[in-house]
C-alpha cells in the first residue's frame, strides 16, 4: 500500500513544438489536500505542464506520478483520481447545463439517479440551478467557467487541475470561482491550478512556483518567498513638477536609498532600511515639485516575482481571450 502523502509527483518534464521549448525541463510535487500554484506570464509553459499531466500532450521527456501511480505510460491508471478543468472549455455548446453534467458523469461511470443527484448539487451548490435547462452556449464566462468546473469535479476526484480559473470572467464571477477552490480545499481535494494572476495565487494557494519560460525558476510559501523582500522599504511619492534629472539628483543626495520614475509624477523609493519621508519632501519640494501623496508599501509577492525573475511585473496582467465552449 502506498503511505505517501504526495499526490503529484513531476520529474524532469519536456515538452517541445518545433524550436519552441514550451517546457523545457519542469519538477515539482504536491502533497495531499494542497492548493499548488503554477504561476507565470503568457507563454510560461502552464498550459503545456497541465496538458501533458492529464493526457492531452505527450511529454518528450521526464516521468510523472499521480498519488504513487506511474501515469507517464499509462495515464488511464489514475483517470478515476483526477479531474480535469481545461482553460478552454471542454463541454458541449448544445446541451443544457444539466445535461453537460449528466453526460460527465456518464462518462465517468455514475450510475443514472447518481449522475441526476450529483449534477442537481453541483447546480445548486455553484448557483446555476435557475440557467440549469439552458444550453451552455448561452451561459455567460463566469457561468461557463463555474459550469466547467462542476464537470470536472462531478466524480469527486481526490486531485482537480485547474487550468486558469479566472481568465475572462468579470470581477464577481472570479471572486465566486475563487471561493469555490477555496471550498474545495476544505474538502482536502488537491488542486494543481495555472494563473497569471499574482493575488489569486496568493490568496488561493498553499504553495507557489513561478514558472517562466518552461522552467520553474522559484517555489514556496507565500510566507517563504516573501522572506527575502521583508527586510525592503519602499514608497510611492506622488510628485507633480519635478525637474527632468530629478532622479539622478535624488540618487546623488540620499546615496543608500534606489529610486525609480514609474510615471512621469510617481516616484518610487526603495531602501533596505526604513525610509524618512521628510527630507525627500523637502529636497523635492525645493527642487520645484509638489508633494500630493507619499506612500509607504508594504512587501508583495509582486516585488518577489520581478526580484526572481528579472521580469518587469506587467508581464503577469497581460488578458487572454478564451473562447468557452465546443462549437
Ligand atoms: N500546440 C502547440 N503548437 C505550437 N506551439 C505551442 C503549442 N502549444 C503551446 N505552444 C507554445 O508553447 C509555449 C508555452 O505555451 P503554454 O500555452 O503552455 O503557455 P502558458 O503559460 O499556458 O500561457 P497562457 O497563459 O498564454 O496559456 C508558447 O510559446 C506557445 O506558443
Amino acid at each position: 500500500m502506498n503511505e505517501s502523502t504526495t499526490a503529484i509527483e513531476v520529474k524532469g518534464l519536456k515538452k517541445s513544438f518545433g524550436a519552441v521549448h514550451a517546457v523545457a525541463d519542469i519538477s515539482f510535487t504536491v502533497e495531499q489536500g494542497e492548493v499548488f500554484g503554477l504561476l507565470g506570464p503568457n507563454g510560461a509553459g502552464k498550459t503545456t505542464t497541465i496538458n501533458m499531466l492529464t493526457g492531452l500532450a505527450r511529454p518528450d521527456a521526464g516521468t510523472f506520478r499521480i498519488k504513487g501511480i506511474d501515469c507517464t505510460a499509462n495515464l488511464r491508471a489514475a483517470q478515476h483520481l483526477v479531474g480535469v478543468v481545461p482553460d478552454e472549455s471542454n463541454l458541449y455548446a448544445e446541451l443544457t447545463g444539466f445535461e453537460n453534467l449528466c453526460f460527465c458523469a456518464a462518462l465517468y461511470g455514475l450510475r443514472k439517479p447518481e449522475r441526476v443527484a450529483r449534477a442537481r448539487e453541483l447546480l445548486e451548490t455553484f448557483g446555476l440551478s435557475d440557467a440549469a435547462d439552458r444550453k451552455f452556449a448561452g451561459y455567460s464566462k463566469g457561468m461557463k467557467r463555474k459550469l466547467t468546473i462542476a464537470a470536472g469535479i462531478i466524480h469527486k476526484p481526490d486531485i482537480l487541475f485547474l487550468d486558469e480559473p479566472t481568465t475572462g470572467v468579470d470581477v464577481g464571477s472570479a471572486r465566486q470561482l475563487r471561493q469555490i477552490v477555496m471550498n474545495l480545499k476544505k474538502t482536502r481535494t488537491t488542486v494543481l491550478l495555472t494563473t497569471h494572476y499574482i493575488e489569486e495565487a496568493e490568496r488561493l494557494c498553499d504553495r507557489i512556483a513561478f514558472i517562466v519560460e518552461g522552467r520553474i525558476v522559484h517555489t514556496g510559501t507565500v510566507e517563504e518567498l516573501l522572506q527575502p523582500v521583508q527586510a525592503c522599504h519602499s514608497m510611492r511619492i506622488q510628485c507633480s513638477g519635478m525637474p527632468p534629472g530629478i532622479v539622478a539628483a535624488l540618487r546623488e543626495t540620499f546615496a543608500d536609498l534606489d529610486f525609480s520614475l514609474l510615471e512621469p509624477e510617481l516616484l518610487r523609493v526603495d531602501s533596505g532600511a526604513p525610509v524618512r519621508v521628510g527630507p525627500l519632501v523637502r529636497f523635492l519640494e525645493d527642487a520645484g515639485g509638489e508633494v500630493a501623496e507619499a506612500r509607504r508599501l508594504r512587501p508583495s509577492l509582486e516585488d518577489v516575482f520581478v526580484r526572481v525573475t528579472g521580469l518587469e511585473a506587467k508581464v503577469l496582467r497581460g488578458e487572454k481571450e478564451k473562447k468557452g465552449g465546443r462549437q
